[in-house]
């Protein structure tokens, strides 16, 4: 018979049913969202972290791969309080361990009352209490992680959109969901997609529109190269930035971040912005914050549940960022419009160019 532990930060470890057998330690969260399991689970937002799906049943229509925001599977493991085959099969076919079963109304009040914790999972024929309690005990804390952008990013330039005629857009990959290509190459864009650890020359080399800076897991003061990058562009080339390009957008220009208790992750996380007055429904998955948006950026959006920061804008230089996913995939779509936003401040910037003497 298939055991299947799952072992808490301060020992406790809950019993359920294994639905694809493996080891897997990591940071535990959770997500509400009711629809996008496919998406989610390829998001590369969640490497090195253990999901549990709050609602549920997962996998009730299916496993398509066009739904996929990546080549593979990035959490460390899946929780849920019921899989379907589907979903187990595939978990288990990409080698990410599964357990149902659980009593995920407990735990995710653990969560919220005690903060993202480490996790160690074990499932299998022979596995027992220790081998899950021994993964715990090598967990690492996300900051801990302190080269994870190497783990999700592309190895080389990969261009997206080559016969477009709009902007050039730099996009720095930090584990960047297909749909933010897909929602710039929609709107005309060329797409660079570079290295995490890019240099100022290859960046250079593009002579970009946009240096974009993407979603991506971990702690965002773990990636300089990139908080290097935005401080090198940002006085002649605009600059946008989802989620953890937010994060290190912040971090580049005089701001702060922090870690949340639990963070944001979900399909229906409400943002006010603060010039409108209009409340959008959004997509989020992060588990740090923009503490102190500094001197460089004021906050244009808040979340209207603990009023974090949800949007930035450059106060001097051409800067725009959301700590939520405009590009859904999946949730709502309301917020598609940030990438007319962003390819607008490369159209200002053209128009206002000085033109160069003949
Ligand atoms: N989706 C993201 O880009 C996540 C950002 C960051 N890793 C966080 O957890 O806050």
């Amino acid at each position: 018979m298939t055991q299947a532990y799952v072992a808490l930060e301060g020992g406790h470890v809950i019993e359920g049913r294994g639905r694809a057998p493996g080891t897997a330690r990591g940071e535990l969260v959770f997500t509400t969202a009711y629809t996008g399991y496919e998406e989610s689970l390829t998001d590369p937002s969640y490497e090195e972290q253990i999901l549990t799906f709050s609602y549920p049943l997962i996998g009730n229509y299916g496993v398509r791969e066009e739904r996929f925001e990546d080549d593979r599977v990035h959490p460390r493991a899946a929780l849920a309080k019921e899989f379907t085959a589907d979903v187990a099969e595939w978990l288990e076919s990409e080698g990410v361990p599964a357990v149902d079963h659980l009593d995920t109304r407990e735990i995710v009040t653990d969560i919220r009352d005690e903060g993202a914790m480490k996790c160690g999972i074990a499932v299998g024929e022979d596995v027992t209490e220790e081998d899950a309690l021994e993964q715990l005990e090598a967990c690492k804390g996300m900051s801990e992680h302190t080269d994870i952008g190497a783990q999700v990013s592309v190895d080389e330039e990969t261009v997206y959109g080559a016969d477009n005629d709009g902007a050039d857009v730099a996009l720095v990959d930090c584990g960047a969901k297909g749909s933010i290509v897909d929602s710039l190459v929609a709107r005309d864009a060329t797409v660079h997609v570079l290295p995490y650890d890019a240099a100022a020359d290859d960046v250079a080399a593009i002579d970009p529109d946009i240096l974009f800076i993407s979603n991506g897991p971990g702690d965002p003061a773990n990636y300089e190269q990139a908080i290097g990058l935005v401080q090198e562009f940002v006085e002649d080339t605009p600059v946008a930035g989802i989620c953890l390009g937010q994060q290190i957008v912040a971090e580049a220009l005089g701001g702060s971040t922090e870690k949340m208790t639990f963070g944001h992750r979900g399909v229906n996380q409400p943002v006010l912005d603060l010039e409108s007055g209009q409340v959008v429904m959004t997509t989020q998955n992060h588990g740090y914050t923009v503490a102190e948006p500094g001197d460089h950026l004021e906050v244009t959006q808040i979340n209207v549940n603990d009023d974090t920061p949800e949007g930035l804008d450059g106060v001097v230089h051409d800067v725009i960022t959301r700590q939520y996913h405009p590009e859904a995939n999946p949730g709502p779509e309301d917020t598609l419009d940030f990438f007319d936003d962003v390819l607008a401040m490369a159209d200002e910037r053209a128009s206002t160019a000085v033109p160069a003497d003949d």
